[in-house]
């Protein structure tokens, strides 16, 4: 098979999962987005990346949005939103992270593959991505072509566009105001 036809195989196996994942749910997160007084976002390895992304679209919509461990990050507090990415659902820092959200009272949401796991029973909210986790054994609903966690990963970083063009829309922000609040010492 040639890269052009993996290609395809990827994007369909992106589509299939998140055409699986609950719109309630999604406009549950959004919800509590636009709720929240600040907004933490935390994930490891490639998930991290995802939720890093997702963190820079907010900050360019005018949130005060943060990613957990970086030097800059302030403390949570009650009024916040921490939001783990994590589709075992278990790797330790985020779940040390969420039972000390939940002591300090804030909101707390998951976007994972397994609910059921330590953040998910824990999170007000878990959003379910319905992909392949080689780390977590409880499940393995779907397969993928792809090695690892790489279809969480991916569905993860667009699932989390969807929020943005979500948010866009009920804020009524457009993709001209956001740049303006780009970096611009890049
Ligand atoms: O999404 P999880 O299960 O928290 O895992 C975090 C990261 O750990 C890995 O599975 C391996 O380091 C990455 O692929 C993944 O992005």
């Amino acid at each position: 098979m040639n890269v052009t036809e993996y290609a395809g195989l990827i994007t369909g196996e992106i589509a299939d999962t998140l055409g699986k994942v609950s719109p309630e749910d999604g406009e549950k997160l959004t919800d509590m987005i636009l709720d929240a007084k600040k907004i933490f976002v935390a994930g490891a390895g490639r998930t991290g990346m995802a939720a890093r992304a997702f963190a820079m679209r907010l900050m360019h919509m005018g949130f005060e949005a943060y990613v957990c461990g970086e030097t800059i990050t302030p403390s949570l507090e009650a009024e916040d939103l921490f939001i783990a990415a994590s589709g075992s659902g278990s790797t330790g820092s985020l779940v040390t992270m969420t039972q000390k959200a939940e002591k300090i009272g804030a909101q707390i949401a998951t976007v994972t593959i397994c609910p059921e796991g330590p953040i998910g029973r824990i999170a007000d909210l878990a959003v379910e991505i319905p992909a392949p986790t080689p780390k977590a054994r409880v499940k393995n609903k779907t397969v993928s072509v792809q090695p690892m966690g790489s279809l969480f990963e991916q569905c993860a970083f667009i699932f989390f566009d969807s929020i943005i063009l979500r948010l866009m829309e009920k804020r009524g922000i457009s993709s001209d105001k956001m740049f303006t609040r780009h970096a611009n010492l890049e």
